[in-house]
C-alpha cells in the first residue's frame, strides 16, 4: 500500500489528493448509510485521522449534523490540512453520540497497543448501538496481520482505502468488520494484494450439450463408504454430466443416478472422457490410500484432493505431476500438516497458503470462516459463509462442487470460487443446524440462484 502510494505520489498525485479521494469516496458510503441522521467522527493524528476530517467537511456541507472527536492534534501535514478544511466543531473529549460513528483513529499506521482516551473510545463505540463504520481498518486492528491491539467493536461496515489489507480477510477480526467494501482510490497496481471474490454468473449448459462435455467427475473412495457418497450428491448437483464413484465396496444405499466402478482404479481412470478426480473424502491413511492417491495423481487429469488425502501428500507423491491441475482444500489443521510436510513457515493463513502454491504449484483453497484461494497470479477472499457450515461432512461436499465445476471448465482458482459461493448459497438455502446430507441435496437450487 504504502509502495502503490508512493508511486502515485511519484507520478504527481499530492498526498492531500489521494486523502480528498479516500474521505470522498468514504464519504458517499457514510451518507448512504446515515441517510441524514446525526452523525460522530472520531479522529485519530494520522493520515487515517485526516479521512476523517474530510469525511466529516463532506457530510457538513451535505447539511449532516457532524461532531468530531480527537483526542489529539492532527501530526502529519495532510491531516493538519484535512483539519484546518474542517469548519464544524472539534472536541478533544467525549463520548461518540449520533446515529452513525465513523472510527478513523487509525489506519495502517497502527504501531502498538492502543490505550488511554483512544482505547477509551473503541471500548464506549463497542458498546452503543449506533451504526458503526471503520475506515480503512477496525482502528484497534493490525492491517498487514489481523492481530487485535485493542478494543474491537462489533462494526457494521469497514470501508477499505485503495486495497484490501490482509487484515480484511483474516479471523478473527474479519468477522468484527461487517459488510465490506472498497473505496478506489485509482492506484496504481495497489489491487496486486489480494482481491474480494465476485459473485460468479453461471449458465445452463449449451444446447448441444452432452453428459461427457458438462464433465465426467470420478470420485475416489476409500476405507470409508460415506463421505465419497456426500461428495457425488454434490457433483452431480453442482453441474456434472456424470458422476462416478470408484470404489471397492457396494454402497447399498448409494443413489441410483450414481453408478460405482470396481476393479482396477489405475485403468478406470484412464478413461479419457474422466473430465476431473476427486480424492480424499473417507479415503483414510493407509498405504492402500496412498495408491489410491498417487492413481488419482498419475491420471493426469484435473484433481480435488481433499481430506485424508492431505495428509499423504508430501514432494514424493507430487513428484513430476502436473500441479497446475491440483486443487488442495485444507481446512486449518491440514494447512498445518501440510505446511509441515512440505517444509513451509508462515504465521498466518494468506501467508501460508502463498508459500505452500509458490512451493508446489497446487492451487490452495484454504477453508474457514476466513476461506482464501491462492492460485495462478491472485489470492483471492471470500465473505464468511454461514456458521451451520460447522458441520461433519460440510468439507465433502464442497470438495464434490470443486470437481464438478473443474470438470465443466477445467478452471482450478475459477472452480474454487464458484464452489465457495455454490457452498455458501446452499448452507442459506437449507437454514439452521443442517446436515451435509441436506446441504448436499440443496446444492442445485443454490446453483439456480447464480444462472
Ligand atoms: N492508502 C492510501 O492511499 C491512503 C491512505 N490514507 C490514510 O492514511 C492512513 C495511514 O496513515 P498514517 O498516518 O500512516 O497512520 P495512521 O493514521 O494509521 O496512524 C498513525 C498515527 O497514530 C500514531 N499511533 C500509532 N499507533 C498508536 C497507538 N497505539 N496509540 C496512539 N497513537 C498511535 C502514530 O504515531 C501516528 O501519528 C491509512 O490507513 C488511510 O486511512 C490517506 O489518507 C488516503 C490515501
Ligand atoms: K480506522
Amino acid at each position: 500500500m504504502r509502495a502503490a502510494e508512493r508511486a502515485a505520489m511519484d507520478a504527481g498525485t499530492s498526498e492531500w489528493e489521494l486523502m480528498l479521494r479516500a474521505g470522498e469516496g468514504a464519504a458517499h458510503y457514510v451518507h448512504r448509510v446515515a441517510a441524514g441522521r446525526g452523525a460522530c467522527v472520531l479522529c485519530g493524528p494520522g493520515n487515517n485521522g485526516g479521512d476523517g476530517y474530510v469525511i466529516a467537511e463532506s457530510l457538513r456541507r451535505r447539511g449532516y449534523a457532524v461532531s468530531v472527536i480527537a483526542p489529539l492534534e492532527p501530526a502529519t501535514d495532510t491531516a493538519r490540512k484535512a483539519r484546518s478544511e474542517f469548519r464544524g466543531e472539534v472536541a478533544s473529549d467525549g463520548s461518540p453520540e449520533g446515529a452513525v460513528v465513523v472510527d478513523c483513529l487509525f489506519g495502517y499506521g497502527l504501531a502498538r497497543r492502543v490505550e488511554g482516551k483512544f482505547a477509551g473510545l473503541l471500548e464506549e463505540l463497542a458498546s452503543s448501538d449506533c451504526f458503526k463504520i471503520a475506515i480503512d481498518v477496525p482502528s484497534g486492528v493490525e492491517s498487514d496481520t489481523g492481530k487485535a491491539l485493542g478494543p474491537l467493536p462489533d462494526y457494521d461496515l469497514t470501508l477499505a482505502l485503495g486495497a484490501w489489507k490482509q487484515a480484511h480477510f483474516l479471523m478473527p477480526v474479519m468477522a468484527a468488520m461487517g459488510s465490506k467494501r472498497l473505496v478506489p482510490l485509482n492506484l496504481p497496481h495497489a489491487g496486486r494484494v489480494a482481491r474480494l471474490s465476485a459473485r460468479p454468473r453461471l449458465s445452463a449448459p449449451p444446447k448441444d450439450s452432452h453428459k461427457y462435455r458438462r464433465g465426467l467427475v470420478a470420485v475416489v473412495a476409500g476405507d470409508m463408504p460415506g463421505a465419497p457418497l456426500l461428495s457425488c450428491e454434490a457433483a452431480m448437483r453442482a453441474g456434472a454430466g456424470y458422476v462416478k464413484l470408484m470404489s471397492d465396496h457396494s454402497h447399498p444405499d448409494a443413489p441410483a443416478e450414481l453408478v460405482i466402478e470396481q476393479a482396477d482404479l489405475s485403468e478406470n481412470l484412464s478413461d479419457e472422457r474422466i473430465s476431473s478426480v476427486l480424492v480424499g473424502p473417507g479415503l483414510g491413511r493407509s498405504d492402500e490410500a496412498r495408491g489410491r492417491l498417487c492413481a488419482a495423481l498419475e491420471s493426469g487429469k484435473p484433481c480435488v484432493v481433499d481430506a485424508d488425502a492431505l495428509h499423504l501428500l508430501d514432494h514424493d507423491v507430487i513428484e513430476g505431476v502436473d500441479t497446475s491441475r491440483i486443487v488442495v482444500t485444507p481446512h486449518e489443521g491440514e494447512l498445518a500438516a501440510l505446511c509441515k510436510s512440505f517444509d513451509v513457515e508462515a504465521d498466518n493463513k494468506l501467508d501460508r497458503a502463498r508459500k505452500l502454491h509458490d512451493v508446489t504449484g497446487m492451487t490452495i483453497l484454504a477453508k474457514g470462516p476466513d476461506t482464501i484461494c491462492v492460485g495462478e497470479g491472485s489470492a483471492v477472499f471470500f465473505d464468511a459463509g454461514s456458521s451451520w457450515l460447522s458441520v461433519a461432512g460440510s468439507g465433502d461436499v464442497l470438495a464434490g462442487i470443486i470437481a464438478a465445476r473443474l470438470a465443466g471448465h477445467g478452471e482450478p482458482v475459477r472452480a474454487c470460487e464458484e464452489a465457495v459461493w455454490l457452498h455458501h448459497e446452499a448452507a442459506r438455502l437449507s437454514g439452521a443446524a443442517f446436515t451435509a446430507g441436506e446441504l448436499a441435496s440443496s446444492v442445485n437450487r443454490a446453483l439456480e440462484n447464480f444462472l
